[in-house]
C-alpha cells in the first residue's frame, strides 16, 4: 500500500518523493523495505527521480523472500558451536545476526536476556507456543527452547544472515517446513571422550545436566552425520582447521547467492 504510493509519487517532485523515501526508512523500515539502509545514502545524495523509481520497483520485487538463506548451526552440546559462531561475527560483522531463542534454562554467568537468550518461565514459554509464536520448539537436557518467528525476522528485515543455533529435534522441524531453507551445518567432536573434556573443561554444567548432555551427544552424532541430513559436517578436532572449513563453505554459498542477485555483505575484518 506505501510502496504503491511512493511509486505514485514518483510523476510528483524529487524532492516530495525523497521526504517519503526518508519516511520509509527511518520510519517504516522492518515493514516495507529491508534493504533499506543500504539503500538510504546513494539515494539521499543523488536525489534523482529516475533512481528512486528503479530502486524502489526493485525493493517491490525482492521484499523479504529474497534476503540470504538463513544458516542453521547444530551440534552436541559443547562440540563448539558457540566458539565457532564468534569467530564467523569478528571476522564478518556487516554478514551474520544471531536469531536469539527463548529458553527455560537459568541464564549463565555472563549471558544477558535479550542477547545469548530470551530467558523466560515455563509458563511464558508455553504461552508463547499456544499463542503461535514460535517456528520450532524443543526440550533438551530437561529445559524448553524455540526459535520465534520474531527472532528470525528481526534479523532478517536488516538484510542479514539469520543464524540459528539450535538442536536436532528443532532442525528436524525446520527440514519438514518450507519456511526457512536454511544452509544446515553439523559441528561434529572428534569422540564422545574428547566432547566431555571440553564441557567439563568449560565449567558451566552440573554433573547431572553433564550426564544428560553426553547421552543425548551419541544420538545427536548419528543423526548428524548420516548423509543428507547437513549440508556441511565440520569436523571440530582442531579450532583453526574447523573455522576454516566453515567459513570457506559460507563464504562459498554466499557468493553463490550474491552471483543469483542477493544483496550480502562479505566485508571481512582480518584478524593481525
Ligand atoms: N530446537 C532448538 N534448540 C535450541 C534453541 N536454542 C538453543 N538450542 C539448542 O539447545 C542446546 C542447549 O543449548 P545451551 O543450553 O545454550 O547449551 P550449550 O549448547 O551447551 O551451550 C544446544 O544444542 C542449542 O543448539 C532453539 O531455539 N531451538
Ligand atoms: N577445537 C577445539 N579444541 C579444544 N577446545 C575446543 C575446541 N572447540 C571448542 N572448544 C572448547 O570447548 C568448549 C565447548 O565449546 P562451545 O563453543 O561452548 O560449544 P557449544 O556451543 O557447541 O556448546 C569451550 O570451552 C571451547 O573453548
Amino acid at each position: 500500500m506505501l510502496l504503491n504510493n511512493v511509486l505514485c509519487r514518483t510523476a510528483a517532485t524529487a524532492a516530495a518523493c525523497t521526504t517519503t523515501l526518508r519516511f520509509c526508512v527511518n520510519g517504516n523500515q522492518s515493514l516495507l523495505c529491508p534493504r533499506a539502509i543500504p539503500f538510504s545514502l546513494p539515494i539521499q545524495r543523488q536525489n534523482n527521480l529516475q533512481y528512486l523509481a528503479k530502486a524502489f520497483s526493485s525493493l517491490n520485487g525482492k521484499m523479504v523472500k529474497q534476503g540470504p538463506r538463513p544458516l542453521v548451526i547444530c551440534g552436541p552440546s559443547g562440540s563448539g558451536k558457540s566458539t565457532l559462531l564468534k569467530k564467523l561475527f569478528k571476522e564478518f560483522p556487516d554478514t551474520f545476526g544471531f536469531s536469539v531463542s527463548h529458553t527455560t534454562r537459568k541464564p549463565r554467568p555472563g549471558e544477558e536476556n535479550g542477547v545469548h537468550y530470551h530467558f523466560v518461565s515455563v509458563e511464558e514459554m508455553q504461552g508463547a507456543i499456544e499463542k503461535g509464536e514460535f517456528i520450532e520448539t524443543a526440550v533438551f537436557s530437561g529445559n524448553m527452547y524455540g526459535t520465534s518467528k520474531k527472532a528470525v525476522e528481526n534479523v532478517q528485515h536488516q538484510g542479514k544472515v539469520c543464524v540459528l543455533d539450535i538442536e536436532i529435534e528443532g532442525v528436524k522441524q525446520i527440514r519438514n517446513s518450507d519456511r526457512l531453507n536454511p544452509l544446515l551445518v553439523f559441528v561434529n567432536p572428534p569422540s564422545i571422550e574428547e566432547l566431555e573434556r571440553r564441557l567439563r573443561g568449560r565449567q558451566t554444567e552440573t554433573e547431572e545436566s553433564l550426564q544428560k548432555r553426553l547421552n543425548t551427544a551419541r544420538k545427536e552424532i548419528e543423526y548428524g552425520t548420516e548423509a543428507g541430513n547437513f549440508d556441511v559436517v565440520v569436523q571440530n578436532n582442531n579450532l583453526k582447521q574447523a573455522y576454516d572449513d566453515l567459513r570457506n563453505f559460507i563464504v562459498r554459498e554466499l557468493e553463490t547467492q550474491q552471483g543469483e542477485g542477493i544483496n550480502v555483505s562479505l566485508n571481512r575484518v582480518f584478524d593481525e
